[in-house]
């Protein structure tokens, strides 16, 4: 499945805040988007799943354009920045709802095992991060959109996140953004750069030196 969008314009009031986007993602990839702090990531992935609607945008599958938003068609699941499962859930209720196993859940991090019947709202920051990503990438959708899966976690959790994540894509489409830049570069195939409303496919990692969005000799 090849996943693009391009022609998007959001604007909030008077102040634009992309045009000249485009996209694109495909099953067996990781598509990284990086970006400064309000260059527009959180509300592309917004665009791209429907919960925000643009100015403009063109989406399509399979070179198919897609009119409607695509969480209507079941082809998506979304992580957003902010946490979005209710606190009094208890675990094993969780994944139940979302059709996640727990067993596996448990192989991959086994130190949640005593959690299986605590509320959600009693896991640290990091841990419910962590359950909320798994559960998003691990579910039947086809397209994964993943807004900082990594805020919060520690190193050990971001390895095996990043190993389940290049485990996810051989049947997924998969788009991630982060602040941890090393991150993102080392399990996306592809990244975009998001700057003044537009996206660049970078080809060479300095490029991300000369965009200043690092540092000078970042990759010496
Ligand atoms: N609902 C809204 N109303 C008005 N402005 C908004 C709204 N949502 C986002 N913005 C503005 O749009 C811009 C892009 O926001 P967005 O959250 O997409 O940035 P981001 O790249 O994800 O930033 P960060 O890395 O800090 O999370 C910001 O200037 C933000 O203030």
């Amino acid at each position: 499945m090849i996943l693009e969008i391009d022609n998007v314009e959001l604007y909030f009031k008077e102040k634009r805040i992309l045009n000249g986007i485009y996209l694109k993602a495909e099953t067996g990839e990781v598509t990284g988007v990086l970006g400064s702090n309000g260059c527009g990531k959180s509300c592309l992935l917004n665009i791209i799943f429907g919960s925000l609607k643009p100015k403009y945008k063109l989406v399509r599958i399979n070179n198919k354009p897609i009119l409607k938003p695509l969480f209507q068609t079941k082809l998506v699941a979304y992580l957003p920045q902010h946490n979005f499962i209710p606190g009094a859930l208890k675990l094993k209720t969780i994944f139940t709802i979302f059709k996640v196993s727990w067993k596996d859940f448990i192989n991959d991090f086994d130190s949640f095992s005593i959690y299986m019947n605590s509320k959600f709202n009693k896991l640290s920051g990091g841990e419910r991060r962590l359950i909320e990503t798994y559960i998003i990438l691990k579910s039947n959708s086809k397209i994964v959109l993943l807004d900082e899966p990594f805020s919060h976690l520690a190193p050990l959790h971001i390895e095996k996140l990043k190993a389940l994540i290049s485990e996810e894509k051989q049947n997924k489409a998969i788009i991630i953004t982060d602040h941890m830049y090393r991150q993102i570069i080392d399990i996306s195939d592809n990244i975009y750069f998001l700057k003044g409303g537009s996206s660049k496919l970078i080809k060479d990692l300095k490029e991300l030196e000369d965009y200043k969005y690092l540092n000078m000799n970042t990759f010496e």
